[in-house]
Order: structure tokens, then C-alpha cells, then sequence
């Protein structure tokens, strides 16, 4: 009943329309104003004038897609994958990669101004690779054994015989895969490749039975799905098995360390707290050159990969830690430790609890944020300022071109007294 009354059935939204686009939205739709509504516009850019057919509505915003387009922005360019209005993957392809860089700039500073957080200009973009920039996928499989990626709406799986932003060794694998593996029970795979060139294949969804049929299929076609691959990124190396978070785009990835590197400034007296650490990705390469590091992370198997790297020693440590939920004060391996940096890199609902608890490490002299999310980023930032820290430098890094994603990193200094 209150969905019927906020979001009318299809049948009963309001005919197509035309309607002129005036901006971006934050993640990359045309907005434009029709009877005092916003409307959200998919497929649409600035200066355009298209037909619109609503998919959502109600009291305040609805929400459509560009059926046809009167006059086209001289910025629109030709997507060039066949999936594309289908695939909920590269939604941005129609616009160029330096105007996608821009409107995830502007998305950022939009996110800094609604939080009140003063700023110079950002710091110039890490934007390298436009496609086949993928080291690693997830693959929805459909009942009938159909392999792609989910639609726009997310409620259908679009298969997919190629992508336009996965790297060829996994496009190759992937004719493999639907050729010939067995599929039955596999909801959801993970096609990775590591730098040495090792494929791996995992089950990220399925029942017991699909993921040692995978494994053993895998393995016969000399993959990987339980042994962990291997990485070298900003001079270390690091671990992580078929399946397990690693950041895709492997350029970006190091250039995002390097940019973390440059911004935090370290030093052999520095100790380096690493939080939402992972497999040690972001921290291991300051491994030589500071006094000690603590990472800290919720999933055990990271940690482990973490403390095998070749960088880990006597001055580094990874320890399980729920940082949602453990008050940093609490943590025992944080209380000996005195960390005069610390690196965030949370998942998409930020660092709340941590922000909010940054007073109780009386050391720290700067933080070190790497966001996913700029609206989280934005109101931990916030948080910070209002406290002891100034904001020193903040820049975007596009890790996933032609996606709606935006990522972000932050630089904090305490304040002088
Ligand atoms: C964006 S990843 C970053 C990982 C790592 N820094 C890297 O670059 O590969 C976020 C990490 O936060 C971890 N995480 C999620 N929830 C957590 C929690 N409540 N406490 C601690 N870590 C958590 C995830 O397991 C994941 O490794």
C-alpha cells in the first residue's frame, strides 16, 4: 500500500515527456526540471533535449531513461561495447573518460561543500587505463547456465560473451567457462589473474557442491582456486586467494600507493596503523621504510596472506579486528602501539566508529583516508575537522572508468596548538 502511494505501478507513471538536461547527477545521470520535479535521466548529458520514459516515481524525484535524443551533447561519444543500455556495468561509456573524471570530481566537492568541509582544489585525478583494466570479475550464472553481468535495474543477468573492461586473459577464460565448465549450482563466479600471469577461478555464490566441482574443473585447466595468487604492487608483494578482495585495477592500485606514499611523508620514526588493512596492500609497501606497522582487519584469511608477504618482519603485524564494532581504545594491540600515522581504507559505509573514537590515539599526526564511497568519505572528514584536524589534500582516483564508482583519498593533519 505505501510503495502503491510513493512509486506508482508502471502502468499508471506518466507518459513520456520531453525534457532539456541541465546537469549531472552525482553518479553520472542527466538531471533536468519537468513540473517542478527532478528527474533523473539515464543515457542523458548536459544541454541535451531528450524523450524520457519514466521507471520510478514519486512525490519528489523520478527517474527515467533517454528513449530518444532531439539534440545531443557535442561531448556524447559512441559507446563502444555491445552490451551497453543493457549491462549495469559501464553506464558512463557515452561520455568521454575525462568529462567521467570531471563529474566525479565535481561529485566529491559536492559531497565536501553539503558537509561544510572546506578545501583548495582538489589534487590532480589518478586516471590511467579506459579499458581492459579488470584483473578480476564476478560473473552472475543464470538457472539455465547463462554467464554475464546483472541490467541496469539489477532484477535480469545479461549474458556476456566479452568485456570491454576485463583485461583479454580473462575474456579468453571466460569462452573456457561457458564452454565447457560445469555450472550447475553456481549462482555468482570470480575470474582473477595475478601478476605472474596465474589465473583463478572461484564459486563467490553457489552450493557446496558447485565449488569443488569449479575447483577441480579449474584446476584442470592448470587455474588456481584455493592457493593464493600473487601480487607486487609499489615494490611489495602480496597474497590473496581466488575470491578475496583485492583492488582490480592493478595501475591504479599502485599508483594510488604512491600518491599515499608521496601525501603521508614518512619517515624511519614513523609507526603506520592500517585499518580495514586487508591483505596488507596499502601499508606493506612502507614496510623498509618506517619504524613499525599495525594492520588491522576483519577477515582472518586476509591477515594471514598479510603476515606471509615477503615484506612482513619482525616491525610489521596483521591481526583480526572488528573495527565496526570494537572501540579503537579496546583494541590491545592498539594500546601498546602509538601510531603517529594512520591509513583508513574502509568499505562503502566509511569509518564511522573509528572518526568518532580518533581522539584516543593522542599520537597520531596524520590520517591517511581511501574511500569508496565520497558521501561516507565526506562525513567522516567532517567529523574530523571538527575536531582536532585540518584537511590538506583530497583528489579522486578513477579505479573503475565508465562505472558509476568513485573513489576518493583524503589526506588529514592534526591542527598546530
Ligand atoms: C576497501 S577494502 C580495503 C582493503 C585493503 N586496504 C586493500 O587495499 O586491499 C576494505 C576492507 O575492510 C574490511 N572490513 C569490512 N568490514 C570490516 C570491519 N567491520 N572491521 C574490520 N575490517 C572490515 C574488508 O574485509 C576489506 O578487506
Amino acid at each position: 500500500m505505501r510503495n502503491s502511494r510513493r512509486s506508482p505501478k508502471k502502468a499508471n507513471l506518466p507518459a513520456p515527456f520531453e525534457l532539456t538536461i541541465d546537469r549531472y547527477s552525482h553518479d553520472g545521470r542527466g538531471i533536468g526540471i519537468h513540473q517542478g520535479r527532478v528527474v533523473m535521466v539515464s543515457n542523458a548529458m548536459p544541454g541535451e533535449q531528450v524523450q524520457v520514459k519514466l521507471e520510478q516515481a514519486n512525490t519528489k524525484l523520478w527517474q527515467g531513461k533517454a528513449v530518444k535524443h532531439f539534440t545531443q551533447s557535442d561531448r556524447r561519444q559512441q559507446p563502444t561495447c555491445q552490451y551497453y543500455g543493457e549491462c549495469g556495468g559501464c553506464v558512463l561509456q557515452h561520455v568521454p573518460v575525462s568529462d567521467q573524471v570531471a563529474l566525479k570530481q565535481s561529485a566529491l566537492e559536492d559531497h565536501l561543500r553539503r558537509n561544510k568541509v572546506p578545501h583548495d582544489a582538489l589534487a590532480e585525478p589518478i586516471s590511467i587505463e579506459k579499458v581492459a583494466y579488470r584483473h578480476r570479475a564476478r560473473f552472475q550464472v543464470s538457472k539455465k547456465g547463462e554467464v554475464g553481468f546483472f541490467n541496469v535495474k539489477g532484477n535480469r543477468i545479461v549474458p556476456i560473451s566479452q568485456c570491454a573492461v576485463v583485461v583479454p586473459a580473462i575474456n579468453d577464460a571466460l569462452i573456457i567457462v561457458k564452454r565447457e565448465a560445469p555450472l550447475e549450482g553456481v549462482k555468482q563466479l570470480e575470474l582473477v589473474i595475478d601478476d605472474t600471469d596465474q589465473l583463478g577461478i572461484s564459486v563467490v555464490e553457489g552450493s557446496g557442491a558447485s565449488k569443488s566441482a569449479l575447483a577441480q574443473w579449474g584446476e584442470q585447466q592448470g587455474w588456481v582456486s584455493q592457493a593464493p595468487l600473487q601480487y607486487r604492487s609499489a615494490g611489495a608483494q602480496t597474497w590473496a586467494k581466488p575470491g578475496s578482495f583485492t583492488q582490480v585495477n592493478r595501475r591504479v592500485n599502485t599508483a594510488m600507493i604512491e600518491q599515499a606514499k608521496a601525501w603521508l611523508d614518512l619517515d624511519v620514526s614513523d609507526r603506520v596503523l592500517d585499518l580495514f588493512c586487508g591483505n596488507g596492500n596499502v601499508s606493506l609497501p612502507f614496510a623498509k621504510n618506517v619504524e613499525a606497522i599495525l594492520g588491522l582487519e576483519a577477515n582472518q584469511e586476509a591477515i594471514d596472506m598479510a603476515m606471509n608477504s615477503e615484506q612482513a618482519n619482525q616491525q610489521t603485524r596483521y591481526c583480526v579486528a572488528n573495527l565496526f564494532t570494537s572501540p579503537l581504545k579496546d583494541i590491545p594491540e592498539i594500546a601498546q602501539f602509538n601510531p603517529t600515522a594512520v591509513i583508513l581504507d574502509p568499505p562503502r559505509a566509511g569509518a564511522e566508529a573509528v572518526v568518532k573514537n580518533m581522539n584516543t590515539l593522542p599520537t597520531v599526526q596524520k590520517i591517511l583516508y581511501i574511500s569508496c564511497d565520497p558521501a561516507t568519505l565526506a562525513r567522516d572528514i567532517a567529523e574530523l575537522i571538527h575536531d582536532k584536524w585540518h584537511l590538506r589534500k583530497v583528489g579522486v582516483m578513477d579505479m573503475f572508468p565508465h562505472t558509476r564508482h568513485i573513489e576518493s583519498m583524503a589526506l588529514l593533519e592534526k591542527k598546530k596548538k
